[in-house]
């Protein structure tokens, strides 16, 4: 028999990096336990302390010192920060972080700043700690990422870096994903990974391999019946495979489900039967995506692949690919020549294809601002959300999305981003991941801790940064809120603050997020000014709505390429010649070898379409082999030369 292995089975689909969970074993977990190690005391402790934000840079004289060696100058550049003027403060920021970019040794390595754990339990019990990950990884599926409160803020000091070089791979084969993030230190994207942890790298990004199903085969049957001789051909066809579709569904807000679904394949089609039975259609594959999600085919090799299509409304459903057809029984065979036809084919192979996923949120208002400043507290005020709330950076690790509703069809979707680290822009903290989570929306709240020691050195660390990540986010228009007014220090700092922001010619709000007061206003006002975009953009001319089934569109008039489309290549070599053409390797691939008709049938067709003319003006000789689809035959100059003088084939040797 001939040899059909489909070219699927002779390419390696490629691993999936970005979404296998890879678990290590620490061997010198020991060490942490035994007491060697003691990390330095949390810089924020138990809720209700003074908030302590990181986005703020040290005055610039600090980074004149030679070195940032212990935590105790930077306690210091803490308590000259308050002597430092206010004014020009934007161009000292800018110079500082230049002078940060510029100079190695002068680097103020905010790459210290390292996650732990400091769930005590851990350090004793580490033998179901990684069982332990991967329960938060777990429940973060359903959108709630509960381990974060697990992770704390450290400063680390020098003196304790020899062990950290240790401990660092062992701690970040617990909590961080894969050893191999580090392994290249340098590139461009290691770097970005590097100190975030595995859930976050994945949320928004998912590699799939999907598939829509094979159409069911095709029989060869005979109606057998007492009273009815030669009953004709009876075989019915077989069933449609079933489809891929990308569904959006607007209860997701994240891509962590694909992180333990990878392979998506839609059903195969039910074999035709006897009594002109058809075959069942194939069970379709809904794959459900959150909106904002962007389709890319994968590339290889690290190179992006073409983006398929945006999907952002939910409910919005695109058919990507088609099933196969089912083949066709031997009833649909029967001619006026040919009443008993012994031919059937084969289902149709569904198509395949690896895709990329990226999410980006579509919110209207976007919530930035340093860490820790009340913006998850902002949103869980104004609007029925329920985020992650507590006294210190980087609560908030998945941006939360809520929904404030003024009236019946007056909505506003916000959406809380993790807090920005100064360095951002160049992939520190959660930078990459999340600011262009930011880059939909159409304005942005900017909410700024009033009782940080110098609130507008807060604001302006926090607009350099975004204005370093991406212009055209700087560009967005948004409101400036002042929050924790019912702290007498921010109370006290209000009106320097509102002061010199006023001389720039922005009007803040102020507000207390606990104390629901003066939230009203502000999303009043941001509601106002979304409103006032939506209908610019109603006037904007409107784009042809997409086609979103084009993928299948494609698919299906490859599939309908004519059969006389092929190309012929010659290695002379092993003298073997090579019949291309997507028509004729599809009928290759339904030719069904096992009825006798088929073989007839695949002769007569090959000479039909000219592949056999072509072969021999090329020059083909007696016992070459030509491969057509995935066909291997050799090639006979036919002996007995009818009037026809037709070339015979016969099948090369099966594996
Ligand atoms: N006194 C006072 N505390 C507030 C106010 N708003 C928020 N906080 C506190 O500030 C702390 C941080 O609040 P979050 O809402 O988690 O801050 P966040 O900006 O979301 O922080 P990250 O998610 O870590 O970036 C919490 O302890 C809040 O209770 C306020 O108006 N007044
Ligand atoms: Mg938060």
């Amino acid at each position: 028999r001939p040899n059909t292995n489909t070219s699927r089975n002779r390419t390696n689909p490629k691993r999936v990096s970005t979404n296998t969970t890879r678990r290590r074993q620490n061997p010198n977990r020991r060490q942490l336990k035994s007491g060697e190690f003691r990390p330095p005391p949390p810089i924020t402790t138990a809720a209700g302390d003074t908030a302590t934000t990181y986005t703020r840079l040290p005055p610039k004289d600090d980074f004149v010192l030679p070195s940032l060696h212990s935590s105790a100058e930077i306690t210091l550049s803490e308590s000259t920060i308050s002597t430092t003027p206010a004014k020009n403060l934007r161009q000292e920021l800018k110079d500082s972080v230049d002078d940060v970019e510029n100079s190695e040794n002068l680097r103020f390595d905010y790459g210290k700043f390292e996650l732990y754990e400091v769930n005590d339990d851990d350090f004793e019990d580490d033998s179901d700690e990684d069982d332990d990950v991967g329960g938060e990884i777990e429940s973060s599926r359903s959108g709630v990422f509960e381990g974060s409160g697990k992770f704390e803020l450290y400063e680390v000091n020098d003196d304790f870096e020899d062990e950290f070089d240790d401990v660092d791979s062992e701690m970040e084969g617990s909590i961080f994903e894969g050893g191999d993030v580090f392994e290249g230190e340098g590139s461009d994207i290691k770097e970005k990974e590097k100190g975030v942890p595995a859930v976050m790298r994945c949320f928004d990004r998912a590699k799939i391999f999907v598939k829509a199903g094979d159409g069911g085969n095709g029989v060869v049957a005979f109606r057998r019946e007492k009273f009815v001789p030669l009953g004709g051909p009876s075989g019915g066809d077989g069933g449609r495979g079933g489809n891929v579709y990308v569904e959006v569904d607007g209860s997701m807000n994240s891509l962590l489900p694909f992180r333990k679904s990878v392979h998506l394949k839609a059903g195969r089609g039910g074999h035709g039967h006897g009594k002109k039975q058809f075959g069942a259609k194939g069970e379709d594959v809904v794959v459900k995506v959150p909106p904002g999600t962007v389709l890319r085919e994968a590339g290889e090799g690290g190179i992006q692949g073409d983006v398929l299509f945006e999907l952002l409304h939910p409910g919005q459903r695109a058919l990507l690919l088609p099933g196969g057809r089912g083949g066709r029984g031997n009833a649909s065979f029967k001619t006026g020549s040919n009443r008993v036809p012994k031919i059937a084919e084969n289902g149709e192979e569904g198509a395949e294809m690896w895709l990329e996923l990226e999410l980006k949120l579509v919110a209207d208002v976007g919530i930035v601002g340093a860490p820790n400043a009340g913006k998850s507290t902002f949103l869980s005020v104004i609007s029925a959300a329920q985020p992650a709330i507590a006294n210190y950076p980087f609560t908030t690790l998945l941006p939360n999305l809520g929904v404030v509703s003024f009236d019946y069809d007056a909505t506003l979707v916000v959406a809380d981003l993790p807090g920005l680290l100064e360095g951002a822009h160049r992939g520190f903290g959660l930078g990459h991941e999340f600011l262009r989570h930011s880059e939909r929306c159409s304005l942005l709240v900017h909410v700024v801790d009033g009782s940080s020691p110098q609130p507008e050195y807060e604001y302006e660390a926090v607009r350099l940064e975004l204005e370093m990540f991406s212009p055209e986010l700087a560009e967005k228009p948004f409101l400036v809120v002042y929050n924790k007014m019912d702290l007498p220090d921010a109370y006290e700092n209000w009106k320097t603050f509102r002061d010199s922001l006023r001389s720039r010619g922005i009007e803040p709000f102020c507000m207390s997020a606990v104390k629901r007061e003066g939230t009203h206003e502000v999303i009043c006002a941001a509601y106002e000014l979304v409103r006032r975009k939506r209908e610019a953009a109603k006037e904007e001319v409107r784009m042809d709505p997409v086609n979103l089934n084009y993928v299948a569109d494609m698919v299906k008039k490859q599939r309908a390429a004519p059969i006389s489309e092929f190309e012929i290549t010659h290695d002379s070599s092993s003298k073997t010649w090579y019949v291309q053409g997507s028509g004729l390797q599809r009928f290759v691939q339904m030719t069904n070898w096992r009825y006798m008709d088929s073989d007839r049938r695949f002769q007569h067709v090959l000479e039909a379409c000219g592949v056999n003319k072509s072969l021999l003006k090329l020059g083909v000789k007696e016992g070459d082999t030509v491969v057509v689809g995935d066909m291997e035959l050799v090639w006979h100059d036919s002996d007995n030369s009818g009037p026809t003088s037709r070339k015979k084939w016969a099948a090369g040797p099966s594996q």
